[in-house]
């Protein structure tokens, strides 16, 4: 998360009289991300806890999705996956406004956002994601994939004569692998609710247990394995991306297949998709670096990292990797 859009105390305190939350005791705005902005809320003598997090959607969430983000978050609870809820005002109310944006006050979920995950915690995630697949079987909600193959055209033309304020190479790089993409890309797999951003930082651990998943806020309805192609290119890699670490890899997909199978055309898919993956954090970090405001208390993502992932997934000599 970041900060976009400043709260001052006052208005905290009287966003927070709509619930049975207590008093404000403290609130900060939280760094990490780079999508919504987000404050860590603490609060005494309530009947609904005493810590939350505060989100304040920004640019790339439709308001109109936060019903089905949601929904899904109350359906997954339910099912027993740690995931936090919104949570209700007294009128019954999840979602809300404030400072001229869309709101909600999120549970607070124990555990600690990895940044260099080791191979038991890659295996948690990956039979995590696969339980998550398995508990949105019964949710009937669905949403279009707004960050999809569509979007990533759209992004790239977005950037076009920018390139250079990156890396002059990525014009080039982003060309072919929309051009693969778009004559490769399946359109047949089996397709469910997916997360379709879960980066080590959306996993909270509690050691090497998971203790949430959090930020729904990409997911959508589309194929099941792309999930865990996006999950792989976040999972595996250095942070720069430059080098690939095979005991995660190996680590991540074992814990996902233990928990669910995939299809033989699922499996043999997983190349392009994970080629798709890295091109759509290239691109989405790309066009933010272009575009991040001045005043934003945020750390830009470097979108080269995702581009080097791209050229790794490219290279026939690493075609065998998902076997
Ligand atoms: N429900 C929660 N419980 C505890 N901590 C949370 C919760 N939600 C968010 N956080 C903390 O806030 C940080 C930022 O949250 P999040 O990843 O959702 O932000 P974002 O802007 O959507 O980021 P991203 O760049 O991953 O899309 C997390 O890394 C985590 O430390
Ligand atoms: N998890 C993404 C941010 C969401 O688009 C990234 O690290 O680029």
């Amino acid at each position: 998360m970041a900060v976009y859009t400043h709260v001052s105390a006052e208005m905290m305190a009287r966003f927070l009289n709509d619930y049975d939350t207590g008093e404000l005791i403290s609130f900060k705005g939280i760094a990490e991300g780079v999508e919504n902005s987000n404050f860590l809320v603490e609060t005494r003598g309530g009947a609904d806890g005493h810590r939350f997090i505060l989100t304040l959607y920004e640019k790339r969430v439709d308001p109109a999705d936060l019903p089905f983000f949601m929904a899904l978050l109350d359906h997954l609870a339910m099912r027993g996956c740690r995931v936090p809820r919104a949570i209700a005002d007294r009128t019954g109310v999840q979602i809300k406004q404030l400072a001229g944006r869309r709101a909600c006050l999120i549970e607070f979920l124990e555990g600690i956002s990895l940044s260099t995950p080791n191979p038991a915690q890659a295996t948690a995630a990956g039979e995590a994601l696969a339980e998550m697949h398995i508990a949105v079987a019964d949710f009937d909600g669905s949403r279009p994939n707004s960050m999809g193959l569509a979007s990533w055209h759209d992004l790239a033309s977005r950037c076009a004569g920018q390139w250079q304020k990156i890396d002059p190479a990525l014009e080039q790089l982003v060309s072919g692998e929309l051009a693969y993409l778009q004559a490769q890309w399946p359109t047949d797999l089996p397709q469910s609710v997916i997360h379709a951003d879960l980066f080590p930082d959306n996993v909270l651990m509690l050691g090497d247990t998971v203790s949430g998943l959090i930020d729904f806020y990409f997911s959508c309805t589309d194929a099941r394995a792309y999930d865990l192609a996006v999950t792989h290119s976040a999972w595996c890699f250095s942070s720069d991306g430059a080098s690939f670490d095979p005991g995660l890899s190996a680590a991540l997909l074992r814990g996902y297949r233990d928990r669910l199978v995939l299809t033989p055309d699922e499996q043999a898919a997983l190349p392009v998709l994970a080629r798709g993956a890295a091109l759509r954090f290239t691109l989405s970090r790309a066009y933010d670096w272009i575009n991040t405001p001045a005043d934003a208390m945020v750390t830009r993502k470097d979108p080269m990292a995702f581009a080097r992932r791209a050229l790794f997934y490219a290279d026939p000599a690493n075609a065998g990797l998902f076997a």
